[in-house]
């Protein structure tokens, strides 16, 4: 299946189970970390960001001081769920884990 085709509703259901606390809202995958604070959230928000260049798959997100929001779909796919969104959540919650260990 490419990657850029819209997943089946039993597709993404599978794919959430393989996830850590995403939330499936819409034709999106939504999940927010909350770090130490505003800077770290921008810290971690570069890694993200290189991330999201290696993969050409980006997340929408949203800042509020230390919390950050992630919402992955694919907009190519008109706003779809893909298998590119999931792989994209399970390198947030990856680097996220990381990060947040590094934080203690
Ligand atoms: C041209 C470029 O590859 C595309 O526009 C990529 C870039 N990043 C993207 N990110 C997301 N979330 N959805 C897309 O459809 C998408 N398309």
């Amino acid at each position: 299946m490419a990657r850029t085709q819209a997943l089946s509703p039993d597709d993404v259901r599978r794919e959430l189970e393989k996830l850590d606390d995403w939330t499936h809202q819409g034709d999106s995958i939504t999940k927010s970390f909350t770090l130490h604070d505003f800077q770290d959230v921008i810290a971690f928000l570069v890694q993200i960001a290189i991330a999201a260049e290696k993969l050409n798959h980006h997340p929408d997100i949203s800042i509020s001081y230390n919390k950050v929001r992630f919402t992955c779909c694919t907009h190519d796919a008109g706003h779809a769920l893909t298998h590119l969104d999931f792989s994209l959540a399970s390198r947030i919650s990856q680097l996220a884990f990381r990060f947040l260990q590094m934080d203690k």
